[in-house]
């Protein structure tokens, strides 16, 4: 049975300032809680500029975009940043971790910034420290980095903390932007099948971009976007 509505787009257009056409025009999208959407499409039909919608970073020029049946239009840019951390963990594709901070610092950022987030991480696990333990758990990262500077970790260690920050405090949406599009083939697997059951755990929807169709196996959902020439997202056979 599929949750409530999480992601809402309706009769969306969204131009980049100054280019020739549409990027996106999407007639409708739904995603329900708990759902696990894998997203895909050639480099340039516009994923990462979907996503940057579906988080309220980007305003369509037409339609609607709502997180949680709240319109992201309806929203001044502060408010937007403020719901954004309160519901969202955005893992990036390059982490953007904060390279001078230890790891753990890196995984409390969300609680430092969401009230909601750290009551939430308070509530679940006793205090936040002890939620962001859960989750560099959860994601396979050796607790003697904990402590260490980002900066000096591998690819694949920071891209775990990146998953671990994005899920402390169990937001409703998990948003993975090709995540694992600089790890080779078994950290790939390990880091998907980490990421899946952590979400399943924080009970987050998660959306998780990617070109690397073998990952699509391991998601129920898939949606392609086809190249902006045909400027609709349509659903996808499973691979
Ligand atoms: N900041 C920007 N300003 C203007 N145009 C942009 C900007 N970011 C992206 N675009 C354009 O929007 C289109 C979609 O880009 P987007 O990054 O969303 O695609 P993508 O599917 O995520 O690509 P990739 O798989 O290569 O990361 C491209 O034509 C790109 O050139």
């Amino acid at each position: 049975m599929p949750g409530a509505c999480v992601m809402e787009l309706a009769n969306l257009r969204f131009a980049w300032p100054r280019s020739q056409g549409d990027c996106l025009n999407i007639a409708a999208l739904r995603i329900a809680a708990g759902e696990r959407v894998f997203l895909h499409g050639p480099s340039g039909c516009g994923k990462s500029s979907l996503l940057s919608l579906m988080a309220g970073v980007l305003l369509p020029q037409e339609g609607h975009a709502s997180l949680l049946g709240q319109s992201w239009r309806d929203m001044r840019v502060a408010a937007r940043d403020r719901y954004r951390v309160d519901h969202v963990g955005y893992i990036f594709q390059q982490f953007n971790l904060l390279p001078y901070l230890s790891v753990m610092d890196n995984v409390l950022a969300p609680c430092r910034f969401s009230a909601l987030r750290r009551m939430a991480a308070a509530r679940q696990s006793g205090s936040i420290t002890c939620d962001a333990q859960t989750w560099l758990d959860a994601m396979g990262l050796e607790r003697a980095l904990w402590s260490r500077p980002a900066r000096d970790l591998s690819v694949g260690q920071q891209q775990r903390v990146a998953a671990a920050r994005a899920l402390i405090g169990r937001p409703a949406v998990v948003i993975a932007d090709e995540p694992t599009s600089a790890l080779d083939e078994d950290r790939r697997a390990a880091f998907l099948q980490w990421l899946l059951s952590a979400c399943d755990e924080a009970g987050s929807t998660l959306v998780f971009v990617s070109h690397d169709r073998r990952i699509a196996e391991h998601f129920p959902r898939q949606i392609l976007l086809p190249s902006i020439n045909e400027a609709v997202a349509a659903e996808a056979a499973p691979a």
